[in-house]
C-alpha cells in the first residue's frame, strides 16, 4: 500500500502528524477541477450561500474563509450578514428564498445562532438537496440508512479522509467519539459504523471516560473543551482525530489556538494525531466545496430527469 502524501513523520520518535492543511488544499483542486468540468458540459457554475446572523467574530473568520476558498474552487459566493436582532421567521424567509434561488446550489447556515433560533428548525428548512451542511433529517436519515445520495456534515467528512489516510480499512477496530453533538459526534459515529468499526459514543454523562479511552484505537474528539484529554489515556498507537479548536488567551497578551487532546502528552503516545491548527479545520472547509459540487451534481441530474432527488452516487471519491 502506497504511503499517503499528508503524512508526517516525527522527528523525535512521537505520533506521525496527519497534514489536513496539505489534504485540504489537495482535495480544493480537486474540486476546483472537476467544476470546470462541469460547467464546461453546461452546468451553471455552482453557487454557494453561506448565511450568518449576529457578530461572532470566529464565525465571522470561518465564513469569510469559507468565501475565499469557495472562489479558489471556481464557484460563486453569496454572503448573507444579518444582525443579531434577525428573527427566526426572517431567517426562513431567506433561507426559503435561497431553495428557490437557481444560482444557489448550496445553502448554508453558520452555527452557532442567537440564542432565541433554533438551529434544528433552521437547518433542517434548507431543501435537501441544497443542504451542503447535510443537518436536515433528510441528509441525517441518508447517512444513518448507508444511502450513498447523502450530503454528510462537512467535518465528521473531513475526519473520516484524515483517518482513511493512515488506514483505509478500518474493520473491526475499536473507535471512541468523544462528543456527542449533531454537527460532528453523531454523524461521525454513523461513518465510523459505514467502516466496520465498533464505536462508543461518550458525552457529558459518561464516567469512566479515560478507562474507554484506553481500549480505542480510534479516538475523535469534539468537545471544545481545550486540552481535555491526556496523553495517559491513549493507548499506543492510537490515530487521534483533534476536532476542538479553542483560541487561549497568553500571558503575553496574545492568543494561540488549542484542541481538544493535550498535543505534548498525546503526540508522546499516539501512533497518528492531528494538529490544531492544520488539521481538521482546513478539512473541513475543503468538505463544503466537495459537498457543494455534490450539491449542483445532483440538482443538475434531477434536472434532467425532471423529478426532484433523483438518485445519484454521491461517495467521497469526486
Ligand atoms: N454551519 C456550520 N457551522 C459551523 C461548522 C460547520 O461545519 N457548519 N463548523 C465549525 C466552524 N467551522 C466552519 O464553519 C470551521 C472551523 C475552523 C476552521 C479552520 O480552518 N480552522 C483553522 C484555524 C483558523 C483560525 O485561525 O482560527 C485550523 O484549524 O487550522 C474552518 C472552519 C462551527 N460552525
Amino acid at each position: 500500500m502506497a504511503a499517503s502524501p499528508f503524512l508526517r513523520p516525527s522527528p523525535t520518535d512521537g505520533a506521525t502528524l496527519i497534514d489536513g492543511k496539505a489534504m485540504a488544499n489537495a482535495l480544493t483542486r480537486e474540486v476546483s477541477e472537476a467544476v470546470a468540468e462541469l460547467v464546461a458540459k453546461g452546468a451553471p457554475v455552482p453557487g454557494l450561500a453561506v448565511v450568518l446572523v449576529g457578530n461572532d467574530p470566529a464565525s465571522e473568520i470561518y465564513v469569510k474563509n469559507k468565501a475565499i476558498q469557495t472562489h479558489r474552487a471556481g464557484m460563486r459566493s453569496f454572503m448573507h450578514m444579518l444582525p443579531e436582532s434577525t428573527t427566526q421567521a426572517e431567517l426562513m424567509a431567506l433561507v426559503s428564498v435561497l431553495n428557490a434561488d437557481p444560482q444557489v446550489q448550496g445553502i448554508l447556515v453558520q452555527l452557532p445562532l442567537p440564542p432565541h433560533i433554533d438551529p434544528v428548525v433552521v437547518t433542517n428548512a434548507i431543501h435537501p438537496d441544497k443542504d451542503v451542511d447535510g443537518l436536515g433529517v433528510v441528509n441525517t436519515g441518508r447517512l444513518a440508512l448507508g444511502m450513498k445520495n447523502g450530503l454528510v456534515p462537512c467535518t465528521p467528512l473531513g475526519c473520516l479522509m484524515l483517518l482513511q489516510a493512515v488506514q483505509a480499512d478500518m474493520t473491526g477496530r475499536q473507535a471512541l467519539v468523544i462528543g456527542a453533538s449533531n454537527l460532528v459526534g453523531k454523524p461521525m459515529a454513523q461513518l465510523l459504523l459505514q467502516q466496520n468499526c465498533t464505536v462508543t459514543v461518550a458525552h457529558v454523562h459518561t464516567r469512566n471516560l479515560p478507562e474507554i479511552c484506553r481500549e480505542a484505537d480510534i479516538v475523535v474528539v469534539a468537545t471544545g473543551k481545550p486540552r481535555l484529554v491526556e496523553g495517559s489515556w491513549i493507548k499506543p498507537g492510537a490515530t487521534v482525530i483533534d476536532v476542538g479548536i479553542t483560541r487561549l488567551p497568553q500571558p503575553d497578551g496574545r492568543s494561540r489556538l488549542v484542541g481538544d487532546v493535550n498535543f505534548p502528552e498525546v503526540e508522546k503516545v499516539a501512533g497518528y494525531l492531528t494538529p490544531v491548527p492544520g488539521g481538521v479545520g482546513p478539512m473541513t472547509i475543503a468538505c463544503l466545496l466537495l459537498n457543494t459540487l455534490k450539491a449542483a451534481r445532483l440538482q443538475k441530474k434531477a434536472g434532467r430527469e425532471g423529478e426532484e432527488g433523483a438518485e445519484q452516487d454521491l461517495g467521497s471519491g469526486i
